[in-house]
């Protein structure tokens, strides 16, 4: 199957129990390497098209498969376990444990999946700080980073146990544009250098443009993809 894609929606469509639809006619297919961001006005539906592709909502028509798989049959425990070990999340909140430092919110995910043993789990949480140039904040609790460093720590933590796809939506909202610039430079990177796909919700064109792709939605429908 060498043209499998990573990721395709086909005819992919959700509306809502009252009657709202959030997203129509989907069909996208998105390969390892590309840097894909999701653009549109407000209420277009790019987050709920976000939560589609990243298997956290279930469409009303259509059918998403990952890595050739058919999503739709999953049961939710098991979609929880392809996302734990699949997919990778970075919101607009970091949503970092405050009790806990940077190298322990790295190191939740990779022993929820468990593939570890304890001290290749330590190695790999500092590894990938170091990479996100967070070295020294390894031992730090949240509240004593700055923002664009939190979310760094997020995205570390999205890349934990290697994802093949990272989902972000407005990661950078509460960064200013420089921060916002070089978290976005890191997403072209891990795209190119990682063989990874990278999916971005932004309402941002400029820090689109950073992107190897930009998939625009109107109206809950992709307008343009380029
Ligand atoms: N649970 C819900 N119940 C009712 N309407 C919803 C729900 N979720 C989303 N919507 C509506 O669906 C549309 C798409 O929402 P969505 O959040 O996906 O858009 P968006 O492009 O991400 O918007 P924004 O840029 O403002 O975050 C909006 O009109 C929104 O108000």
């Amino acid at each position: 199957m060498a043209c499998m894609p990573l990721l395709a929606a086909e005819g992919v469509g959700r509306t809502l129990p009252e009657g709202v639809t959030l997203v129509t006619d989907i069909d996208l297919r998105v390969e390892r390497g590309e840097f894909v961001a999701i653009t549109g006005p407000s209420g277009s539906g790019k987050s709920s098209l976000l939560y589609l592709l990243g298997l956290l909502d279930r469409p009303s028509r259509g059918r998403i498969l990952l890595e050739g798989r058919d999503t739709a049959t999953l049961s939710a425990p098991e979609l929880a376990a392809l996302r734990l070990a699949r997919l990778g999340f970075v919101f607009q909140f970091h949503f970092l444990l405050p009790e806990f430092t940077a190298l322990e919110n790295v190191l939740i995910p990779i022993r929820r999946l468990g593939t570890r043993k304890p001290g290749a789990a330590q190695a790999r949480a500092r590894s990938l700080l170091a990479a996100l140039g967070l070295e020294a904040a390894a031992d730090k609790l949240p509240e004593q980073l700055s923002g664009g460093m939190r979310q760094r720590v997020a995205v570390a933590r999205a890349l934990a146990n290697d994802p093949v796809l990272l989902l972000a939506d407005e990661p950078t909202g509460n960064l200013d544009t420089r921060n916002a610039a070089a978290v976005f430079d890191i997403f072209a990177r891990l795209a190119r250098e990682e063989d990874r796909a990278i999916l971005v919700v932004t309402h941002d064109a400029e820090l689109a443009q950073r992107a190897t792709r930009r998939v625009h939605l109107v109206d809950g429908r992709i307008v343009s993809d380029e």
